[in-house]
């Protein structure tokens, strides 16, 4: 089964606007903006810097830009949240929903990803759909039941037609940001799982369909091997993703 890539660039809180304009100048430099059909690139900046990014990137459409969370409400008295709409107004194409810092940090569950991704998929935005055990877990050998709980609770009520649109980052907790990436092998078979869960919930023509991209210390040294895996679609990067030669790397190494 053909599935093109996605490698994205999750800046979580860093690069303002200022500091992006340098990046993409840098980006620019390192690969052409001529469109490729061999992967699809994408930046994931913090809200505010999301205008500056899309200027800058001006006629290089072939770079998608995208939202690190939104809300599960419409609009009105939520102090601080960023709707839909407003996403659709500046023209992003993705939205990254239940990383697990989102999870740790501002309590989001099951539940609150499952009407962040409905109300992502009703404006036609693609959801970046991160899953993924701690350290503790693996070691108590829940990896499965975590994975399948996260998966079914969270396209709970979505259609096969949906889930085929929506990409899965797998995101082993204790590989992200440590420096310590999960082996080839031990990402191979948690990405083998989750296409299995998926077969099993929603058919296994959605399953073959749905880009699962790995996240976790993904660098330059490391993506061409993790890339190789027969269930493996491409990269959501943090850390490496920073520095404009290293993200431009990262996706030579994969595409
Ligand atoms: O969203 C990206 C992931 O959390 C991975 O971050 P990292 O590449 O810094 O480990």
């Amino acid at each position: 089964m053909s599935r093109t890539p996605i490698i994205a660039a999750n800046w979580k809180m860093n690069i303002g606007p200022a500091e992006a304009k340098t990046f993409l100048a840098g980006l620019k430099n390192e690969f052409s903006c001529q469109c490729s059909k061999s992967c699809d690139v994408v930046i994931v900046p913090p809200y505010i810097t999301i205008p500056a990014v899309m200027e800058t990137l001006g006629d290089c459409k072939c770079i998608g830009v995208g939202a690190q969370n939104v809300s599960q409400y419409d609009n009105g008295a939520y102090t601080g949240e960023i709707s839909t709409t407003m996403l659709n107004e500046l023209g992003l194409a993705y939205v990254v929903l239940g990383h697990s810092e989102r999870r740790q940090y501002f309590g989001e569950t099951d539940a609150i990803i499952n009407a962040k991704i409905k109300k992502t998929l009703a404006a036609k935005l693609t959801p970046i759909f991160c899953i993924g055990e701690t350290k503790e877990e693996r070691l108590g050998g829940k990896l499965e039941e975590v994975l399948k709980t996260q998966i079914v609770d969270g396209l709970k009520d979505l259609t096969p037609a949906e889930v085929e649109t929506i990409v899965i980052a797998y995101e082993p907790v204790w590989a992200i940001g440590t420096g310590l990436t999960a082996t080839s092998k031990e990402a191979q078979e948690a990405h083998a799982y989750i296409r299995g869960v998926l077969a099993d919930t929603f058919g296994q023509a959605t399953a073959d369909k749905v880009r699962i991209q790995y996240g976790g210390s993904v660098k330059p040294e490391n993506a061409a091997e993790l890339m190789a895996q027969p269930d493996i679609d491409g990269a959501l990067v943090g850390g490496a993703a920073l520095k404009p030669d290293s993200f431009a790397a990262i996706v030579k190494a994969s595409c």
